[in-house]
């Protein structure tokens, strides 16, 4: 039998038909071979232009009528697609078809985007476990699994399940620690990284971070404007937060100077914007790969460039130091000792010659995850320390007792042992933590053959996560009033006789082999600071300052975007 005979029928089959069928086929297709969005647009596109082009040349159809026709039968192919893929997701047959949760979610993971744009993810999905219980399909194929006992298996333990495709960041050239997926290439990178947050290297980076600390003391005093002298705390505390990455990042070889000169890079906006939109669009990875097109990435990228800026000059100049975050990474010699800073320990990876090479753009995701990581993470609790200190006059008071009692002389650098040791901040800062985690969600995948989690049988393949703010609210982990924001819970007598604080329900930092390598730099910055600012001023919300409205601007999304400006009116206290 011919060719042209055996497509006879295909040629008579009404096109309709034939389109819906193909999206039928595609939709078998792609559930088996996933392929990347923008690779999925692309041949849609190619198969209209065929469509087009075979109806003008075969047909004799008009430019307008073969344009109409090729536009109707994607469109019928993107019916059958849509309508087949609902159906699944909704049917009793589908993996997690026994999982409670809202229709909408079962049926696309739009919805989960949205959640996340809106920025109230983490009360949304709270919400949703109140309503569902412990474990609800929050997406077609994802699950929210509120659990203590889910924590260990799914992020703490050796055979932790591995990161989902929202890590993977759009077109962005190079790998960086935070993006890599596979257990053993991950695992090789973040030996790269360890050296920068052994013990010893830490206690260098104190004068780097005190010195910042001081000069955002003065920059507090030079921003004061309008008839109360207020100041955005939160702007002020995001601005030293860039500056102290870029030092502890490149050491003395770059600086970023956001206290001084503002933000006119526009860096943090950049950071912010690349966060968000990586949380939103992880989500729904597909739409990732065809958004990285669009103009809007031209923001993102401005973080992106001046990291590769930095990194280059890094190189070139010599200068830094055998210690700064770029010298681990770029591979600086060790005569290099001008001052610390991360890139230091990701350099002494290369003289590890059993370590993989980096490549230039591997150096410059790293350094731009070093100083996106370390910024807008810290400050954001941070500022959360500030707005409930202030919002909390009893736990200001106490806290400023305690340290006015243990530094009698404000202008001492702080001896950390006995910074450490104060029971009340260390209740301020993990408090801080609880209320104001900025990780929303961190989606792992359950391994091909499934596994079950606290007696949950989770199939092969499902994208699972624990919500680190439902955790750190449940009444299992954190009681009475595990709402509230009480300081005292975390001292050895608690909330009284009964009283519940369970140091391992706070996810802040994740766990295991993903988990925060900067945890313990993070605390130490935000106990500095905290101390600092208490010994050093008198602070106060201003007058016109709306709770309100800065309650409903408090947007979490990885980073903490705070709508509305934390306005504090401070007067030096010496
Ligand atoms: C309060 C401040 C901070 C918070 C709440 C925080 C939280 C986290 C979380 C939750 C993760 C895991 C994210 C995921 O799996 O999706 C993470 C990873 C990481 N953080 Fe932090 N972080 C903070 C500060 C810092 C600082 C100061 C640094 C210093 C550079 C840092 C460096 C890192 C690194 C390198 C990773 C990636 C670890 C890996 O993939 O192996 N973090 N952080």
């Amino acid at each position: 039998m011919s060719t042209s005979s055996l497509l006879q029928p295909l040629a008579e089959a009404d096109p309709r038909v034939l389109a819906l069928a193909s999206g039928a086929a595609i939709c078998f297709y792609v559930h088996k071979f996933p392929m990347r969005g923008d690779v999925g647009l692309l041949l849609e596109v190619a198969l209209g232009g065929v469509i087009y082009a075979y109806q003008r040349s075969v047909q004799g159809a008009t430019a307008g009528s073969a344009l109409l026709f090729a536009i109707s039968m994607i469109a019928y192919q993107y019916l059958s697609l849509a309508l087949i893929t609902v159906l699944w997701r909704i049917s009793p047959f589908h993996p997690l078809a026994k999982f409670p949760g809202p229709i909408i979610n079962k049926i696309t993971s739009l919805k989960l985007a949205y959640i996340v744009w809106t920025g109230k993810r983490h009360l949304v999905i709270y919400g949703l476990h109140q309503k569902y219980g412990k474990v609800v399909r929050t997406g077609p194929n994802t699950l929210s699994f509120n659990s203590h006992a889910a924590v260990s298996p799914i992020y703490g333990a050796a055979n932790a399940f591995a990161k989902s495709n929202a890590y993977i960041p759009g077109k962005i050239h190079g790998s960086g620690l935070f993006f890599i997926r596979p257990r053993d290439v991950h695992n090789a990178r973040r030996k790269h990284w360890a050296p920068a947050f052994t013990p010893s290297a830490l206690v260098t980076y104190k004068p780097a971070i005190e010195k910042r600390t001081n000069q955002m003391m003065d920059c507090i005093a030079e921003r004061r404007e309008g008839p109360h002298g207020a100041v955005n705390l939160a702007e002020v505390i995001q601005h030293w937060s860039y500056d102290v990455m870029g030092d502890l990042t490149f050491g003395g070889a770059n600086r970023l100077e956001l206290m001084n000169e503002r933000d006119v890079g526009r860096y943090v906006e950049s950071g912010q914007l690349a966060t968000v939109v990586f949380e939103f669009l992880g989500e729904v990875p597909a739409l990732f790969d065809i958004v990285w097109y669009f103009p809007v990435t031209k923001t993102i990228t401005l973080l992106d460039n001046l990291a590769a800026k930095l990194i280059m000059v890094r190189q070139k100049s010599g200068k830094g130091s055998s210690t700064d975050i770029a010298s681990h990474l770029v591979g600086a010699s060790s005569n290099q000792t001008s001052c610390r800073s991360l890139i230091t320990a990701l350099q002494l990876g290369e003289h590890d010659t059993t370590l993989p090479k980096l490549t230039q753009d591997d150096l410059r995701m790293d350094a731009l995850f070093a100083i996106q990581a370390g910024s807008d993470t810290t400050s954001g609790v941070l500022s959360f320390v500030f707005y409930f200190l202030l919002t909390n006059p009893e736990a200001y008071k106490r806290l400023q007792e305690e340290l006015d009692q243990a530094f009698p002389d404000p202008d001492v650098p702080f001896n950390l042992e006995l910074l450490n040791s104060l029971a009340y901040l260390d209740g301020v800062v993990h408090e801080s933590l609880r209320l104001g985690t900025p990780f929303p969600g961190l989606p792992r995948v359950v391994p091909k053959e499934g596994a079950v989690v606290d007696n949950v049988y989770l199939p092969g393949e499902t994208i699972v996560g624990v919500p680190a703010y439902s955790q750190e609210v449940d009444a299992e982990n954190f009681w009475p009033e595990p709402l509230a924001y009480k300081p005292e819970r975390w001292l050895p007598e608690g909330l009284g006789p009964g009283s519940r604080c369970r140091r391992s329900a706070i996810m802040s930092f994740s766990f295991g082999p993903y988990g925060c390598l900067g945890r313990t730099l993070a605390i130490q910055e935000m106990r500095i600071v905290t101390a600092k600012m208490l010994l050093t001023y008198d602070l106060k919300l201003s007058p016109d300052f709306d709770n309100d409205a800065f309650q409903k601007g408090i947007l979490n999304m990885r980073t903490t975007i705070f709508e509305y400006p934390l306005r504090v009116v401070a007067h030096r206290r010496h």
